[in-house]
């Protein structure tokens, strides 16, 4: 028996409300979910269950620090070994780690997603692909204030408050930055059609190869 070919790993990047979630969303419905593992690094943000409510809306929650960034790469090593993996499960009303976890078990096709993910060297280091969705920032601020308050328990106040506070300034500190390392930038996000093709043909050409030669 041949061993199994060591999985592809995508990183997407980008800003918040950049659009990474619909590129990923896309990228699953298109190649097909069962051939794709997902590990969105806001997973893994650190669990601030200790600290009393009104301490945890202090947290700046767009700076490195705030993220387990070191589990994500052990799981990340432990999909490439082809082992399965029990990936947090992030309450974003309460700032903390659920009981519960999503077993992932490992694909031909890693994907990675998060605003930091290319910031640190070493986890930067894990990915064969690395895409960076590209959308102006008030169109970002617009979109997250709407989906903040209805996915994640905000207000209006508090959004605003946090985007000027800590996202607008370490975006332009960690984020904005790492944009250089890109292979791939998509420009608007999970609706340019002609950038999604090009990635998923990219991604079908790979697998497929790999179905001729068996
Ligand atoms: N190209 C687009 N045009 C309009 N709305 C979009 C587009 N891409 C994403 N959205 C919407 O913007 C919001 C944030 O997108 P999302 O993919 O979750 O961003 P991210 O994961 O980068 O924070 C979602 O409500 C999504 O439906
Ligand atoms: N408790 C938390 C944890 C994170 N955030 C914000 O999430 C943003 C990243 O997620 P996207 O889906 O928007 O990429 C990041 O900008 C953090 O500010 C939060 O608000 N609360």
């Amino acid at each position: 028996m041949p061993n199994p070919p060591t999985p592809l790993v995508i990183g997407i990047a980008g800003g918040t409300g950049s659009g990474k979630t619909t590129v990923v969303d896309t990228i699953l419905k298109r190649v097909g979910r069962e051939r794709i593992a997902c590990l969105p690094h806001d997973a893994y943000y650190r669990d601030l269950s200790h600290l009393p409510f009104e301490e945890r809306l202090k947290v700046n929650f767009d700076h490195p620090d705030s993220l387990e960034t070191d589990l994500l790469i052990e799981h990340i090593h432990r999909l490439k070994c082809w082992e399965a993996v029990d990936v947090p499960v992030y309450d974003f009303a309460h700032h903390t780690r659920t009981s519960q976890t999503i077993h992932v078990e490992p694909r031909r096709i890693i994907l990675v997603e998060g605003i930091l993910i290319f910031y640190e060297p070493a986890l930067r280091a894990e990915f064969d692909v690395k895409i960076f969705v590209d959308t102006d920032a008030d169109i970002r601020f617009i979109r997250r204030l709407q989906r903040d308050i209805v996915e994640r328990g905000r207000t209006t106040e508090s959004v605003i408050r946090q985007y000027l506070e800590t996202v607008r300034p370490m975006h332009l500190e960690f984020v904005e930055p790492t944009k250089r390392y890109a292979d791939i930038i998509i420009p608007e996000g999970g609706l340019n059609t002609v950038a999604l093709d090009m990635v998923v043909a990219r991604i079908e050409a790979l697998l497929g190869r790999e179905h001729l030669s068996a």
